[in-house]
């Protein structure tokens, strides 16, 4: 395990620009990218359906560190280069023939699903030791994004693990539909700043800095990262109906919760994102870091592609400092400890899920097994659970 806090500091924050053809993802970047606050970042666009050259694109009066990857969809094809261009723009940056860029963003192509984007990030061993996943950013259409999301699975995922959501084309989309929108986000999502945005105007502070460290405080902002705050504990489906939370809605509304997130909507039955479930588990006592880790193996070995994130810090057993897990489908991140519990935290471990077609009561039952095949001195789980 390392030191989040001090690695995190070396190693240059990575913003994975997501959401679905032509949301709005160029707009905001072109907008971001003449910023100051975004001078200094590299920036790497993938364009689908684009007849690529031979081989991937680097420019070599690259000046302004842009890269186009124009092999393909980012989310398959391209993982390869991607860590290669990403490398090969660090080795760049050290030998000072591109400017010596401070953070990167990653636009995907609006098809891509985001997460292998991510496990390439977190996973690949040259890149987790000079970049770290800031956040994901998703861009959802204000006109089209309702036919959208019921129509592309891709879309719902996008939105589903971003950090930040942006609903874009305010401008000329109608006040009922961006509402009805913006619910259906909040459900999809509850821990995400949410905001609403024409023209690719953003103040860049709302999504820059969305990831575990903190640059202005330089430490571990669990709070911040994790906002589980959104989450209602105790609730199949994720947040509670009638427990009165503040979705971090920076226009200035709170979202009242009309039905359940899960229950059907009766004019549309199958729509992708009643499958997606949101909360957060909290646990009381300190846990025992190789009962944890095996019921996370037990989860991602059965569900993994529908462990679409999880985020927590964790109480382990024989230690007094916090461990942060970071997950996406089977992949996660290496386990980090903190030197501390933040400040005044009542130090039990909590854990956001989104899921697809997992229930929280699921999920508590296989931690509960493991809990209890620990106490009695690890009998199989398994056995247990067919007596
Ligand atoms: N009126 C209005 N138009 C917008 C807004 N944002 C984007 N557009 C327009 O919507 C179209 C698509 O925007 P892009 O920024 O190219 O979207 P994209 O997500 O990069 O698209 P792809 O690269 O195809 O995935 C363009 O014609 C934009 O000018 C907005 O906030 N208001």
């Amino acid at each position: 395990m390392s030191n989040t806090q001090t690695a995190a500091e070396e190693r240059i924050p990575v913003t994975v620009l997501t959401g679905f053809l032509g949301s709005g993802k160029t707009t905001l970047l072109n907008k971001l990218l003449r910023r100051p606050e975004l001078s200094d970042t590299a920036v790497i666009i993938n364009e689908f359906g684009e007849v690529g050259l031979d081989h991937l694109l680097v420019e070599k009066s690259n000046d302004e560190g842009m890269v186009t990857l124009n092999s393909g969809c980012l989310c398959c094809t391209v993982r390869g280069d991607l860590v290669r261009t990403m490398s090969e723009l660090f080795l760049k940056r050290s030998k000072g023939e591109v400017t010596p860029f401070k953070r990167m963003v990653v636009e995907t192509t609006g098809l891509a699903d985001p997460a292998p984007i991510l496990h390439t990030l977190m996973t690949d061993p040259l890149l987790a030791s000079r970049y770290r996943l800031d956040g994901v950013v998703t861009t959802v259409d204000g006109i089209n994004g309702a036919s959208t999301l019921d129509n592309h699975e891709e879309a719902v995922k996008q939105a589903a693990v971003a950090d930040r959501l942006l609903l874009t084309k305010v401008d000329i989309a109608e006040a009922p539909k961006l509402a009805e929108l913006k619910e259906r986000l909040h459900q999809l999502n509850p821990g995400a700043p949410f905001h609403s945005i024409s023209g690719g105007e953003i103040d860049p502070n709302q999504i820059l800095n969305a990831g575990l460290y903190n640059p202005e405080t330089k430490s571990a902002d669990v709070k911040r990262w994790l906002h589980e705050e959104a989450y209602a504990e105790g609730h199949e489906h994720g947040h509670g109906h009638h427990h009165h939370h503040g979705h971090d809605d920076h226009d200035g509304h709170e979202h009242g919760h009309e039905h359940g997130h899960g229950e059907q909507d009766p004019h549309n039955p199958n729509r992708h994102d009643d499958r997606i479930r949101s909360f957060c588990m909290t646990f009381d006592e300190p846990m025992s870091w190789s009962t944890v880790a095996a019921a996370f193996d037990a989860l991602v070995t059965y569900r993994g592609p529908d462990l679409l994130r999880m985020k927590g810090i964790l109480n382990v057993k024989d230690t007094d400092k916090p461990v942060v897990i970071h997950g996406v489908q089977h992949v996660f991140h290496p386990p980090a400890t903190l030197d501390a519990w933040p400040e005044g935290d009542d130090r039990k471990s909590r854990v956001v899920f989104i899921t697809r077609d997992i229930a929280e009561s699921t999920i508590r039952k296989v931690f509960a097994s493991f809990f209890e095949a620990e106490k009695k001195g690890w009998s199989q789980p398994e056995q247990q659970q067919q007596q």
